[in-house]
């Protein structure tokens, strides 16, 4: 098996919604719906990688992020540790750089999308945590 690739993921969430990305076809993963975000580069910290790639991806400034939890994931062609974080103070409004479809989704929402397998514990946590 390949290395296990460190992803950085942001949950971008403003008052009761999140906002998602989907997958390009060609993509790992492709057509599926996402949380911006990407691999940690070889001289970044977690931190470091989730503030760039979601100025990259998305083009907002990222203010603060909490940790949700973290994913170890083993798909069939690869596998992922992903540290998963609240986003919720940013500057800029998030649009797609990569000219993905987007959208602000309800949490009741999430359960209808197609995401890939290893967020499935992602929403189940943010489910939970709304129920309180
Ligand atoms: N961004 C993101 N990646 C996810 C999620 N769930 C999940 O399994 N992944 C997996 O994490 C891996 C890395 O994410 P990525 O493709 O966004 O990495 P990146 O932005 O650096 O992509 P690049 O290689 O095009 O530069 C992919 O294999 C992807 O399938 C998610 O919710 N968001
Ligand atoms: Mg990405």
């Amino acid at each position: 098996m390949n290395k296990r690739l460190h992803v950085a993921v942001g949950v971008i969430y403003r008052d009761g919604q999140v906002f998602l990305t989907r997958r390009h076809q060609h993509q790992h993963q492709g057509g599926r719906w996402e949380f911006p975000g990407g691999k940690v580069e070889a001289n970044e910290t977690v931190h470091q990688a989730l503030h760039r790639e979601l100025m990259e991806e998305v083009a907002i400034d990222v203010l603060a992020m909490r940790p949700l939890l973290n994913i170890s994931h083993d798909y069939d062609d690869k596998s992922v540790l992903l540290e998963v974080f609240i986003v919720d103070q940013f500057g800029g409004e998030p649009e797609s750089q990569e000219g993905m479809e987007q959208g602000w989704f309800a949490l009741a929402q999430l359960a209808s999308l197609e995401f890939p397998e290893a967020n499935q514990r992602i929403i189940d946590k943010l489910l939970q945590q709304a129920a309180y």
